[in-house]
């Protein structure tokens, strides 16, 4: 029985310019009328994650910034240390030049930056460092490996009163996987990365938001 809808955003409810998809937002505003709350998960900030969920007309809490920030019923908490991130990316600064995506100032838990170089590079580069490199397709990410999308949605639906395997998940990328693990049921959009799809129960035929329609009349009542 599927309690909460949980939706990444880049890639899953926006296409690959990353405008939002009027399908998904449909399909996700029935969601709510049904009386299932809709969960952001994504590697947006907060403050982006909140407006977004505002004009979405979202119930359920929001995880942010890879699961380094989370609002729930019981308020909003930093998870992520962004100190480590920020030594690593201070690093990383010395040896190729970066430029950090909008917002930058904002950011309270990780780095996130353009995608101008190769991942495996920066992987490289990082090894040494206590931290996480996220490829999203849409930026990288320095992240404190001690949280992840998918430990935050178990707090937060904790928080909301409802288990992780009453979830329907939908991602498209690897910063989901974990975020996929979680959930009692697995979704990967068709342009997902093939990582992903293999671990998913559901592989939607249609891309980005067409997917998370296809997906939520699937299987929601
Ligand atoms: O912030 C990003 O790089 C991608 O965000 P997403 O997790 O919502 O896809
Ligand atoms: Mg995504």
């Amino acid at each position: 029985m599927i309690k909460a809808v949980a939706v990444d955003v880049d890639g899953t409810i926006t296409d690959s310019r990353r405008r939002l998809c009027c399908s998904a937002m449909e399909s996700l505003r029935s969601a709510e009328e049904k009386g299932i709350p809709v969960i952001i998960v994504t590697g947006n900030i907060l403050p982006v994650t909140k407006t977004l969920s505002i004009f979405m007309g979202t119930s359920g809490g929001l995880v942010a910034e890879n699961g380094g920030v989370i609002e729930s019923p019981q308020g909003r908490k930093i998870l992520g240390d962004i100190e480590k991130c920020q030594r690593a990316y201070e690093f990383l600064k010395t040896k190729y030049a970066l430029e950090k995506v909008d917002f930058s100032q904002e950011r309270v838990s990780e780095i996130a930056f353009y995608r101008t170089l190769p991942v495996e590079l920066i992987k490289d580069a990082l090894k040494d460092f206590d931290v996480k490199i996220y490829d999203t397709r849409f930026a990288l990410h320095i992240t404190d490996p001690a949280v992840d999308k998918g430990s935050a949605l178990v707090r937060v639906a904790e928080d909301m009163g409802i288990r992780p395997e009453e979830i329907l998940a939908i991602g498209d990328s690897e910063n989901d996987l974990e975020f996929l693990k979680v959930a009692g049921l697995k979704v990967a959009v068709a342009n997902a990365n093939p990582e992903l799809k293999a671990r998913a129960d559901y592989v939607t035929e249609k891309s980005y938001g067409d997917g998370v329609k296809e997906a939520l009349e699937r299987f929601l009542p």
